[in-house]
């Protein structure tokens, strides 16, 4: 049994760390409890989901499917409809077309039956008191689930420890949403859906999240989140789900989301490198590869498979060398999925 423990380093101080517990004796699980038969199937079933508000067509037949025990990435630039299906998912909003299935049930109509099931991280950090103190929070939400995790040991590994004793309405943004986190948790849910759980938070914060999500997967929690952060998609999700525009676009493992078919030789120069430039530098690499500017100072070199290999990494490397450019961040290989989101939603803002 793994959990994720906020031992403090001596002198790093307050840097959080993953450990696997297994041996210990004081190991302490996240794990979900046992539910006789009931481990196979989708944890999420959204079929032909329709969210309008007014005229605004806010989801527009979205279908997706979650199975059990995966982290489940929602995609899409800002309006594309992620906050309204998940909602819809939640049991907070009605769909206006198509059907939503959460552990088999009706979000909506079976919501009793689904509250001590499933946890719900709102936006923003919302859901607690303002009146009352940290700690207090988390165990009258803990009060409300049979089994609940130990909250002394949430607000260790999410940080909030100092500030246990604190009223709730004096926390930072930060310190209110991983609260909300840890209310989200305490339960041992089976399902927990976080919307942008992460946004707005510090480094150390966000990797403490980070860090939840894969202790609740390793206890085959599925866990359903939105995010705006690609980096913590591709190392978060089994799964990932792009929409836009309240459709999907796309669907898959980071990895085969990645899997560009075309590999990629790809940098940035401390020098602005025009048309010339770079039809000057395509002409020193080897047969069929061609630079390009990839937007936002960045430039990259396509070409067959074979090409992309040291002859190319030491050909674009002269070439700069010979212009006193210097290159940075250089990386040969798959696209990022920021590659592939921005790909298919546009780089234009909208
Ligand atoms: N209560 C509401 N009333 C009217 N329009 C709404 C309401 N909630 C959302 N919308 C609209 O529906 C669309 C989808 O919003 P939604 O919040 O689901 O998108 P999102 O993908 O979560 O966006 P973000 O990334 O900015 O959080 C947007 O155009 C938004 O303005």
């Amino acid at each position: 049994m793994r959990y994720a423990s906020a031992r403090r380093t001596g002198s790093g101080g307050g840097r959080l760390h993953s450990v696997d517990v297994t041996s210990s004796t004081h190991a302490r699980t996240m794990a979900a409890p046992e539910r006789d038969g009931d481990t196979l199937g989708s944890a999420v079933e959204v079929t032909g989901l329709v969210k309008r508000y007014g005229a605004k067509v806010a989801v527009d037949g979205l279908s997706f499917r979650v199975p059990r025990g995966v982290v489940f990435a929602v995609l899409g630039p800002n309006g594309a409809g992620k906050t309204s299906t998940i909602e819809t998912c939640e049991g907070f909003r009605r769909a206006d077309g198509g059907q939503v299935r959460v552990l088999g049930l009706d979000p909506v109509r079976d919501a009793a039956a689904l509250r001590p099931r499933v946890g719900v991280m709102l936006q923003a950090g919302g859901g607690a008191y303002p009146g009352a103190r940290t700690a207090e929070m988390l165990r009258l939400t803990a009060s409300y689930s049979r089994n609940p995790l130990d909250p002394d040991l949430l607000l260790e590994l999410l940080g909030l420890t100092d500030v246990a004793r604190t009223a709730v309405r004096r926390l930072s943004g930060g310190q209110q949403q991983r609260l909300s986190l840890a209310m989200a948790v305490v339960g041992r849910p089976e399902l927990v859906f976080l919307d942008e759980p992460t946004a707005g938070l510090d480094p150390q914060a966000r990797h403490a999240v980070w860090r939840i999500v894969e202790a609740l997967r390793a206890d085959g929690v599925t866990v359903v989140l939105t995010t705006h952060h690609m980096d913590e998609a591709e190392r978060l999700a089994d799964e990932v789900l792009i929409v836009d525009a309240g459709k999907a676009v796309a669907q898959g493992t980071p990895a085969a989301l990645t899997r560009g078919e075309q590999p990629t030789l790809r940098f940035r120069a401390d020098a602005d490198l025009d048309a010339e430039a770079l039809l000057g530098l395509t002409a020193t690499l080897p047969a069929g590869c061609v630079a390009a500017s990839a937007g936002d100072g960045g430039y990259q070199v396509t070409g067959p498979p074979a090409a992309i290999g040291p002859q190319l990494l030491a050909a674009v490397t002269a070439w700069c060398a010979d212009r006193a450019v210097m290159p940075s961040d250089l990386q040969v290989g798959r696209r990022t999925l920021e590659d592939v989101f921005l790909d298919l939603t546009g780089r234009e803002l909208r």
